[in-house]
């Protein structure tokens, strides 16, 4: 931990005993609101198979259309900006892998996995060749790879090393397993715009985070290219006072049904943060039990909406809060299957067409958001910039009105202002574009 105070000591970051996960990171004085609190490179990271030649295997950056990723000749299986992505991985990883990739991707071991393992057995061939490459790294205190190796193990004892590509490294069995050990706990998932696109690894950013599930801080990923790897930066949600614990979600808080199990068994925590202290408070939504039907939602939804104080675009006082604030009989509410079936009607009716139904899906939605998301949480913002692009798809579909004008520009402000906290992450295009795009069609149609 010493070794780590110092890494920290230029931060606004404290590393400090925390009473049930060992450690904790606490701020050293106040943080605002936007704040970027810390900047953490990845070690290693890996592309879903969708992403693919669609983005560098290096920095995670997409091409622009005009131009077209460049291929390895050798394995013919990664894609890179240019020379300088290409050669900053060949020498991180890519030499001790190169020739033996195709053989392996197509091997029955490798074909046999679900899959999560897939990613997790290219991710940890990243990892063992970038050990080979750099054998003495594992054994310097502050090496990002010892501190990973420092890190608390899954819940689950003897966990099965997937296979891994790649020339033999220098890692023993043992060492491969302890690593592997700490992979479902401690690697994240890398997006842009929330949307997920890869994994990695990022060890300083795991050894300082505690979950909660109404967190102040939330992690966004800066891609950068020119050969730098995907940057992860740890961003304040909301103002931390001094000496305050620095949080993280390690998954969607919206899971309320499932979370715990989560916990337990990737884990191998029980979160008893605010907000699954006040849930356990009102009375549990059996895990299989049916969704609310049509009826019941169409109730609650009504409901949820006027309790939440949303309801419309004018009138959005979000009052974030704790479950615990909800009436016992709206609890139904946390159902999952109440939210995916109200996003199902959003989608559905967005599509359609049905602007009124949309409008009011998309309002429970929003509803149900502030109880379970802390403030200016990112899926908050862009739930509301899709309801301004519902109301502005309303206004080309069946001519302008008013009241149309009004709820586009009433949600673009509203959203603007809550994305504007997490700030702009992954690619270039994205939520700030689309809010430009469309407040300039609207002043035009003004
Ligand atoms: C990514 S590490 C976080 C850093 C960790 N505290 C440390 O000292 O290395 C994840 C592990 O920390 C512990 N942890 C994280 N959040 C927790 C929480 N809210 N309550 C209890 N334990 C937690 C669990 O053991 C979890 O597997």
């Amino acid at each position: 931990m010493r070794d780590l105070e110092a890494i920290l000591k230029t931060s606004s970051v404290r590393i400090e005993p925390h009473l049930i996960a060992r450690d904790q990171a606490t701020t050293r004085s106040k943080i605002k609101a936007g704040a970027v609190i810390l900047s953490i490179p990845s070690l290693i990271s890996a592309l879903l198979p969708d992403e693919k030649a669609r983005r560098c295997d290096h920095c995670s950056k997409r091409p622009p259309l005009s131009q077209q990723l460049r291929k390895c000749t050798g394995c013919s299986a990664y894609w890179y900006c240019d020379t300088t992505c290409q050669t900053a991985q060949w020498k991180l990883h890519h030499k001790f892998i190169c020739k033996s990739y195709q053989g392996f991707v197509s091997s029955n071991l490798y074909q046999s996995l679900p899959a999560h393992l897939k990613l997790d057995s290219l991710l940890l061939s990243h990892f063992a060749a970038y050990l080979a490459g750099a054998p003495t790294e594992i054994d310097k205190a502050l090496s990002p790879s010892n501190i990973f190796l420092s890190l608390l193990p899954g819940p689950v004892k003897s966990v099965e090393i997937p296979p891994i590509c790649g020339k033999k490294t220098t890692l023993t069995k043992e060492r491969l397993g302890m690593l592997y050990a700490r992979f479902g706990n401690n690697n994240f998932a890398i997006h842009s715009h929330l949307t997920t696109y890869g994994h990695g690894i990022f060890p300083l950013a795991s050894r300082l985070f505690n979950h909660s599930c109404l967190p102040n801080a939330a992690a966004r990923y800066i891609i950068t290219g020119g050969g730098t790897p995907v940057i992860m930066e740890i961003v304040a949600l909301r103002a931390i006072s001094e000496g305050e614990e620095i949080t993280i979600p390690y998954l969607d808080p919206a899971l309320v049904q499932s979370r715990q199990q989560i916990f337990k068994f990737t884990y191998g925590f029980t979160c008893s943060c605010p907000s699954c202290q006040s849930l356990k408070g009102l009375p549990a939504q059996p895990q299989d039990s049916e969704a609310p039907d049509d009826e019941s939602r169409n109730r609650l939804s009504l409901v949820l909406r006027e309790f939440s104080g949303i309801t419309s675009s004018a009138n959005m006082v979000l009052h974030y809060g704790l479950p615990s604030s909800i009436p016992v009989d709206l609890c139904a509410v946390f159902h999952e299957g109440f939210l995916t079936k109200l996003s199902e009607a959003f989608a559905e009716a967005s599509h359609e067409g049905h602007y009124e139904k949309a409008r009011d899906s998309g309002l429970s939605i929003l509803a149900l958001y502030t109880v379970i998301y802390p403030q200016n949480y990112p899926q908050i913002g862009m739930h509301v910039l899709e309801l301004a692009k519902t109301a502005w798809n309303a206004i080309i579909l069946s001519g302008s009105s008013p009241e149309l004008e009004q709820d586009t520009k009433n949600f673009l402000t509203r959203a603007e202002r809550i994305l504007e906290v997490y700030g702009r992450e992954g690619d270039e295009d994205g939520p700030f574009l689309e809010i430009q795009t469309l407040k300039a069609l609207l002043n035009d149609a003004q």
